[in-house]
């Protein structure tokens, strides 16, 4: 699928949160939005999924205006796996991970077999099987993280939209989660904050600051010592791994 915005502006009282967001994702590219905190990631995500309008500016879905879609038609294009995940009732694991099946069906339609099959299958790919029967609310931060993956997983979409994916995951479920994303071969939208994981993963990344595009390219050509201190204020040394051709950004502790 191709997603294209074009000029995405939000203005949220006098706050011009974004000022004109050009993106251009093609079939399969893992692409990385980043930028320091409140430069606009997650008001540009949400555009995208539907979850804000934007003020003006167009978002196609291979060249179809999303607002000529139902929000049925966008949630069997496009899941959402973001850093808020609250439930005010007590669901199971196994209920949360069925809500990803809800746009594949009509209304008051019953879960099939087929359906808990991919429920099954969603599970056991991000390594949450034996926690199925318990209640979303008991677990920790980063198992219910894994359970809103296996949701989008269930969900069979063609594009997946990240918001800080790897919020509350130790290090090995943030490379198990970026590894499972990454196998998917959809496209994915990711805002990450890690750069060493955002460099690790991305085809291209857009780099936003103050909501604007200010760099954009494959992440060994944009991630600079110079782009990292203009856009974060921190002093980088970047060490070019010559074996699979990655980069290792290392901080300077003095800010
Ligand atoms: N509903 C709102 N009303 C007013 N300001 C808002 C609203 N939503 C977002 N903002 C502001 O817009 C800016 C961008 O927020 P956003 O959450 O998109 O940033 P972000 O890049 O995702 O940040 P972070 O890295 O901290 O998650 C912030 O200054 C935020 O306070």
């Amino acid at each position: 699928m191709n997603i294209k915005t074009e000029k995405i502006c939000v203005k949220i009282g006098n706050k011009h949160i974004l000022k004109g967001i050009d993106i251009d994702v093609n079939k399969k590219e893992f692409i990385g939005i980043i930028g320091p905190n409140g430069s606009g990631k997650s008001t540009f995500l949400k555009c995208i999924y539907r979850n804000l309008k934007p003020t003006s500016g167009i978002i196609n879905l291979d060249k179809i205006d999303i607002n000529k879609l139902t929000v049925r038609e966008t949630a069997k294009k496009i899941s959402v796996v973001s850093q808020h995940n609250h439930y005010n009732f007590d669901f199971s694991v196994e209920d949360i991970v069925l809500m990803g099946r809800a746009p594949h069906k009509k209304m008051m339609e019953r879960d099939s077999i087929k359906d808990y099959k991919i429920v099954d299958e969603a599970l056991e790919k991000v390594n949450m099987k034996d926690f199925k029967k318990r209640s979303f609310t008991t677990l920790s931060g980063g198992e219910q993280q894994r359970i809103i993956l296996a949701r989008a997983l269930a969900q069979q979409t063609d594009c997946l939209i990240l918001d800080e994916p790897t919020n509350h995951l130790d290090i090995k479920y943030q490379l198990q989660l970026m590894n499972i994303v990454k196998q998917l071969n959809i496209e994915v939208i990711a805002a990450i904050h890690d750069l060493n994981i955002a460099a690790m993963y991305c085809d291209k990344i857009y780099v936003l600051k103050d909501g604007e595009i200010v760099a954009y390219g494959k992440p060994n050509e944009i991630l600079t010592k110079e782009l990292i201190k203009d856009v974060y204020e921190v002093d980088a040394n970047i060490t070019i791994n010559n074996e699979n051709n990655t980069i290792n950004i290392a901080y300077s502790p003095y800010i």
